[in-house]
């Protein structure tokens, strides 16, 4: 069986509908949690978790093992001020080795729960140089370099009851739910540590070298990370709203004379100091989303 086909339809309906029968949560809304930003999940009350199951043969479909620091592991159903929603407490990301269809099979799995509207964070450096560390990053827009090279989660033979063949990307970061972002931001009072910008991913797991985040500068990107595209691009294709944004862990190192050095507890640390905010930002988002989806 090829890897595509072992996560397809089949496999997202059986997982979604096993969970269905395992909550009353109907989730319109559904999260992922970026590196030290779990604390999101931690937010829905009434909670009904599933950890992650590290075995290939699950029932279930969840058949993941997650080993990164800084990801709990769980898919967490609840309310979040009353909405109800899901979140996957921790991700997968291609430097663990998982198959591409495999990172993004929650998101399908979202879908078929009955999920409208995704949102999705991550931790990434920063190459924008105005941005600083702690800076909320609304995604805009997204630069898949593993696709440049043939790794698209929609590689292999399209399933129609998913979406389209050649879906569209210049439309994959909701306006309406940017602007959302940026309004309830500034009634917040986030709007010193509030931007917008292009994500770009890599395969990673190295960190990038200085030569790489000048080029990746240059090309446009504002931030760069691991993760996110993949689960955005899924995300279109089934035709769900998508907003997304980045928390700016560390600043990306552009100088030979810089003394900065990448790390994953640097990344953990600002996640830790801005949770508090992100959190706010989220769940208040979240409170007008299905206002918004009213005329969308
Ligand atoms: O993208 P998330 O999962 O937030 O995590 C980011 O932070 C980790 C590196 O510190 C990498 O996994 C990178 O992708
Ligand atoms: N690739 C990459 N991912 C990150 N995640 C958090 N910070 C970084 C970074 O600087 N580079």
């Amino acid at each position: 069986m090829s890897e595509c086909s072992r996560f397809g339809y089949e496999d997202c309906k059986a997982t979604a509908d096993w969970l269905l029968t395992q909550t009353d949560v109907r989730p319109l809304v559904g999260i992922v949690c970026g590196s030290g930003l779990g604390g999101l999940a931690d937010m829905l009350k009434d909670q009904v978790f599933f950890n992650y199951i590290p075995s290939e043969s699950s029932l279930t479909g969840l058949c993941f093992c997650l080993a990164v620091h800084g990801h709990a592991g769980r898919l967490v159903f609840g309310t979040l001020k009353g909405r109800p929603c899901v979140c996957m407490q921790g991700r997968f990301h291609l430097y663990e080795g998982y198959p591409i269809q495999k990172i993004t099979l929650p998101i399908r799995i979202f879908k078929m729960l009955g999920v409208e509207t995704v949102m999705v964070t991550n931790a990434a450096g920063g190459l924008n140089q105005d941005f600083k560390v702690g800076d909320i990053m609304i995604i805009k827009d997204h630069i898949n370099m593993p696709g440049f090279a043939g790794n698209n989660p929609l590689a292999g033979p399209n399933d129609e009851r998913f979406g389209v063949r050649f879906p569209c990307m210049s439309d994959a970061y909701d306006r309406e739910l940017r602007q959302l972002a940026m309004d309830v931001g500034q009634e917040l009072g986030y709007g010193d540590f509030l931007k917008e910008g292009v994500y770009c991913v890599l395969g990673g797991p190295s960190f990038e070298t200085i030569a790489e985040c000048r080029i990746l500068h240059r090309l446009g990107a504002d931030a760069v990370g691991m993760s996110t595209a993949h689960e955005v691009i899924i995300a279109r294709h089934c035709g769900m709203r998508v907003f997304a944004l980045s928390l700016i862990t560390n600043q990306a190192v552009m100088d030979y004379e810089s003394e900065m050095k990448a790390n994953h507890e640097e990344v953990l640390q600002t996640g830790k100091q801005r949770a508090e905010q992100l959190e706010r930002l989220v769940s208040t988002m979240v409170t007008r989303i299905e206002h918004n989806n009213n005329y969308a």
